[in-house]
């Protein structure tokens, strides 16, 4: 509530319009009632049936005009209600890709859709009835006061009724649905295991078990149920309650003075105005509310973010440092790595290689902090960037694909500088330059590898990881790309490598073999003077 009351003050100009138009809502419930008062007492009672027919002609124009304010105003709610969609969808996005989860597609498409309809129903239909009340009420004061008197304590009690089950009724609605979910899980469990159930006999044990969850769901439906009571009730005692007032205080009220016409008239407010605006409004904030209600909290709720991994700062002069290293996927899987110890010393190149599934990427995302060891310690310079296999291109412009990872976005000479030490400079003049639009469904995969390593190249990372970075591109375009991080001041370079010539070119070659792994210096180096070597 707090969070929507303060989205709406922050769209005072769109509130306006939809102010103003819908005030032509309320002087058309207004007049419907008075003109209708007036074709009779001054009219068809007065037996003068012309004026009676132009009162009602001047009804029917009002609601010409109303329906014209009414058009206006699903331009208004549309207005306020776009942007709050976009801003949701935004969130959901940037939530998926910090934790992605399954249900990240259905938040995107369908509850953001509802929350969208819900939020524009909602507003629909609270405006109409603060509208329509106040038209009917202004009309009542107009054509008798005393009809004020025998129409506004009901309708007033109703509302009051209606306000107190708001709260214990969404509380109630959010308990169901947890316990309906709770018996989904419950079932889904049994169902996915129902031969085993069978076959152990175990039925009256998850039968049991699924007791628990069914009946929490009864009694959660059963309080529901209770509370929708109490809703009817508030919309007979403020709807219905003053048109049998009325009705029964009819002779009291014509001694007063009030005429027959200021009867039908206020007749006319009751039962084609306030009980059909407050029985939508109990039906749009009882169902809607509550599914936006809900709905809202599950777009909003904050998902539980994983625990950063820690990587402490290497001893000099080293940019990796691993001691005693172990690690594996889970509890009861083999280790991929087993007792590893590398000391890789700053400016260095390592190239690790080995058969598939021996554990170069697992290596690469520990060095880098994207897993944290089972046992043992990773540690590394605080400065890593890490270029996975499948290079990742956004639909934004050369620009943008090439310097997000940028603090301070570089000038357009260093980018370009850049794309031509990697070899990606034909590529960027191909695509349009950097302004031009990158479509990653159109670029070839050498090509984005290319893109993410210019990226990589101008991140102020002194610890370049590429996982498989240059896969896809030929050996002279590898090489080329490898010498440009070689060349880079200040970088130790860690690449992942199946081509035999890329490990040769290393200073330093890992080769991991199950969980056995090798430190070696190639013969052919010779390029860069290595500090000590811990070999
Ligand atoms: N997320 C994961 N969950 C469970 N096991 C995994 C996961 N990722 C990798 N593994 C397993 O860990 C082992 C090492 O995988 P890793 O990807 O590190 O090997 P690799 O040497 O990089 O392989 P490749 O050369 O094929 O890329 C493999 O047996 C792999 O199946």
């Amino acid at each position: 509530m707090r969070s929507a009351t303060r989205y709406l003050a922050a769209h005072p100009r769109d509130l306006t319009l939809l102010t103003l138009w819908s005030l032509l809502e309320a002087g058309q419930t207004w007049l419907l009632g008075y003109a209708l008062a007036r074709a009779l007492d001054d009219g068809f009672l007065a037996g003068v049936n012309g004026a009676g027919l132009g009162w009602l002609a001047v009804a029917a124009g009002a609601v010409a005009v109303a329906a014209y304010g009414t058009g206006r105003v699903y331009r208004c709610v549309a207005a306020l209600v776009e942007p709050a969609r976009d801003a949701l969808v935004r969130r959901v996005v940037r939530r998926a890709l910090d934790a992605p989860d399954d249900a990240a597609v259905s938040r995107l498409t369908h509850q953001v859709e509802i929350a969208r309809d819900t939020l524009a129903g909602l507003i629909l239909v609270l405006r109409s009835f603060v509208f329509t009340a106040i038209g009917a009420l202004v009309g009542l004061f107009v054509l008798a006061p005393q009809l004020l008197l025998v129409v506004a304590p009901p309708l007033l009690a109703g509302l009051i009724l209606f306000a107190a089950t708001l709260r214990p009724l969404a509380h109630r609605q959010e308990r169901f649905l947890a316990a309906d979910e709770a018996v989904a899980g419950e079932l889904g469990r049994a169902v996915g295991g129902l031969r085993d159930i069978r076959a152990a006999g175990a039925e009256h044990r998850v039968a049991a078990a699924a007791a628990a969850p069914v009946n929490a769901e009864r009694a959660a439906a059963e309080s529901v149920a209770r509370w929708a009571g109490v809703r009817v009730l508030s919309v007979s005692v403020g709807g219905r309650l003053p048109i049998l007032l009325l009705l029964i205080t009819a002779p009291w009220l014509l001694r007063q003075g009030v005429t027959p016409g200021a009867l039908a008239g206020a007749l006319v407010y009751l039962t084609q105005s306030l009980l059909p605006a407050l029985q939508s409004l109990m039906e749009g904030l009882g169902t809607t509310g509550s599914r936006l209600f809900v709905v809202l909290r599950r777009l909003l709720a904050e998902p539980a973010a994983p625990p950063p991994v820690r990587v402490a700062a290497p001893p000099d002069p080293y940019a990796i440092s691993l001691s005693q290293v172990t690690f594996a996927y889970g509890p009861h899987a083999e280790p991929v790595l087993k007792g590893l110890d590398l000391d890789v010393p700053a400016g260095t190149h390592l190239a690790i290689t080995g058969p598939s599934g021996s554990g170069k990427s697992t290596l690469t995302a520990l060095i880098a902090g994207l897993l944290a060891p089972g046992g043992g310690e990773v540690r590394a310079v605080a400065d890593r960037v890490l270029v996975p296999q499948e290079a990742y291109v956004f639909s934004g412009t050369v620009r943008e694909n090439l310097t997000y990872l940028c603090p301070r976005p570089p000038g357009d000479a260093e980018t370009l500088a850049a794309a031509e030490r990697i070899g990606a400079a034909e590529l960027t003049d191909r695509i349009g330059g950097l302004d031009a639009t990158a479509d990653p469904a159109a670029l070839s995969g050498g090509e984005r590898q290319l893109l993410a390593l210019v990226r990589a190249y101008l991140a102020p990372g002194r610890l370049v990881l590429l996982d498989e970075a240059a896969s896809e591109l030929d050996p002279a375009a590898e090489l080329r790309a490898e010498r440009a991080f070689r060349r880079r001041p200040d970088t130790t370079l860690v690449v992942v490598a199946h081509r035999a010539g890329a490990a040769a070119r290393a200073d330093l070659v890992l080769e991991l073999d199950g969980s056995e792994a090798e430190l070696t210096r190639p013969r052919s180096t010779g390029h860069r003077s290595d500090p000590a070597l811990p070999l």
